[in-house]
């Protein structure tokens, strides 16, 4: 471990006080805050001071972010275990900055799936795109999961108040039966289309759906040539959506220099395209494209990805915290971590370094949150109280979607309420006095306090949009991309693949096998659950 790290370490195990640093420090607001594209984040919540903080400005000058960024723009294969680049950014450039790419296929392959997405929306909203039997499109179900899936939905539920599809869009995503039984159960297939959308074109779930789902038309009294109108893929492996039975028009491309939890800017943003429309999908490209420029050309000291990987760093790696909650104080928000989950987890959730050796530290935290105030009446009373430190990161929309102000009003006032009281909390003699104020004896003030105090001194950030539109999410969501990206390159590992999530499907199989009679044997308690399973199976099939 490098002297810095070690120095890292033991600033962080010197005691600290948010409280005596708002103090001392009229400007510690300002000193600790920054803008980029519209979005404001305070990071002044922060357990950091100047000499905290110089050491991690000093380990980002160290570490291979410029670098790294910089092989990543120019197309290297910075994913090298799997021998891929890493291009999303290339998705969201503007048709002036595109043309500038040196590689000409990929401009013309990127232009023509643009211009795809682009006719197929427009069909679908002009009404024009008939089903089998000559009626127009009114649901479209969206076969994916994981990164093929995460961001739609997300997106699509974010800018929820934008919808102006005249078709309804539905995600298909666990295999769990229950999601296509429902569907199937409410839709018509003479009027839905169906996308299925896997840039490998062989996960399991996705398959499987979408066997069902072609099985759920045939059975309608659809024949071969209503599945080839009603069905499109999404993918980059053409064969495989061919062999499904998948025409050559309704295939849109993926690449595989776009990993699959940063593919919301691909053909995998169809769902957001369709409900916004394409010049609104365009503005969610443009905020993107606006944090990849601010993300390019920042100095480190005011670059916001840089800001918050930093301080992802210095809670995780000083001071040995896990978990990162995310908390969007935004209705629509509410499925922003579980696409962060995938960005962070599945991109640094790593235990060797770019060569193979094991890594020196922890790496990804654990991200989990819900939209406020929810949250604030179940698990913020651990963020308050408990003795971990778990940084928050909080999110406001200062303009909100709809018309009720008074609303809008309370919601910010609890976010803010919440941070402060996060940071400065409440000491037992404080406690004290509010019981004694309230009229309790001495004796019961003295033991109750100690029930009502919080420690405080627990760090946040705040970020501020002005509003929850399509750039600011763009924007939004491009930030988190390269504050995970710039992690990585800190902690030196490969943001970009994803083995570890292959035993558990390799796995699997032998035991699905098992359940359909082929005997095996597996250890003790796979055993004993596939026994149990099999009872259930059996006593209601005789039921
Ligand atoms: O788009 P595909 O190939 O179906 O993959 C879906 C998801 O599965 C994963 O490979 C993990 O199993 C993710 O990385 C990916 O986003």
């Amino acid at each position: 471990m490098s002297a810095l790290w070690q120095a890292l370490q033991q600033q962080a195990a010197e005691p600290f006080s948010l409280r005596q640093a708002f103090s001392a420090d009229p400007e510690r607001a300002n000193r600790y805050r920054v803008d980029a594209c519209g979005i404001e984040l305070d990071y002044s919540k922060n357990l950091i001071d100047a000499k905290r903080w110089q050491s991690l400005l000093q380990l980002a000058a160290q570490s291979d972010i410029v670098a790294l960024r910089q092989r990543m723009v120019q197309g290297e294969a910075i994913n090298h275990t799997e021998q891929r680049a890493v291009g999303h950014m290339r998705l969201r450039l503007p048709e002036q900055a595109l043309q500038q790419l040196d590689d000409a296929s990929v401009v013309s392959e990127i232009r023509q799936c643009r211009q795809k997405m682009t006719a197929l929306v427009n069909q679908l909203h002009q009404q024009s795109y008939l089903g089998y039997s000559g009626q127009p499109i009114r649901d479209l179900i969206w076969v994916g999961i994981g990164g093929s899936l995460l961001g739609p939905q997300m997106a699509c539920e974010a800018l929820s108040p934008f919808n102006k599809s005249p078709v309804s869009i539905h995600f298909a995503g666990n295999i769990d039966g229950a999601v296509v039984h429902d569907l199937c159960r409410s839709l018509q297939p003479e009027t839905t289309l169906v996308v299925v959308a896997s840039k490998s074109f062989g996960t399991e779930e996705t398959r499987q759906n979408a066997l069902t789902l072609r099985q759920w038309f045939l059975d309608q009294g659809a024949d071969q040539a209503a599945i080839a109108r009603h069905f499109w893929a999404t993918s980059s492996n053409i064969q495989a959506a061919a062999d499904f039975g998948i025409v050559p028009e309704h295939i849109l491309p993926m690449w595989d220099w776009v990993g699959g939890r940063y593919s919301i800017w691909s053909a995998i943003g169809l769902p957001l395209a369709l409900q916004l429309g394409n010049e609104q999908f365009d503005q969610f490209l443009a905020g993107a494209y606006a944090m990849d420029q601010h993300f390019l050309s920042a100095d480190a000291a005011s670059n916001m990805p840089v800001i918050l990987a930093l301080l992802g760093v210095w809670y995780i790696n000083g001071m040995g915290c896990q978990s990162q909650a995310l908390l969007p104080y935004n209705h629509y928000l509410r499925l922003l971590p579980s696409y962060v989950q995938q960005l962070d987890m599945e991109s640094n959730g790593k235990q060797v370094d770019h060569q193979g050796q094991p890594l020196p530290c922890a790496t990804a935290p654990v991200i989990w949150g819900d939209a406020g105030t929810n949250g604030q009446h179940a698990y913020h009373q651990l963020l308050h109280q408990s003795q971990l430190v778990i940084p928050a990161d909080f999110i406001l929309a200062a303009k909100p979607q709809h018309g009720l102000h008074d609303h809008q009003l309370r919601l910010a006032a609890h976010c803010f309420a919440q941070t402060q009281a996060l940071m400065q909390g409440k000491t037992v003699e404080e406690a004290k006095a509010e019981c004694l104020a309230q009229g309790m004896s001495e004796a019961a003030a003295s033991a109750l306090a100690p029930h009502k105090a919080s420690p405080g001194n627990k760090p946040s950030n705040t970020l501020l949009l002005p509003e929850l539109s399509p750039y600011y999410l763009g924007a939004l969501l491009a930030l988190y991309e390269h504050k995970v990206f710039c992690q990585g390159a800190i902690w030196q590992l490969n943001s970009f693949d994803q083995w570890g999530v292959e035993l558990g499907k390799q796995l699997s199989g032998p035991i699905y096998q098992a359940l359909n009679g082929k005997s095996s044997v597996f250890d003790s308690s796979t055993n004993a659950l596939l026994a149990s399973l099999q009872r259930h199976l059996t006593s209601s099939e005789n039921a």
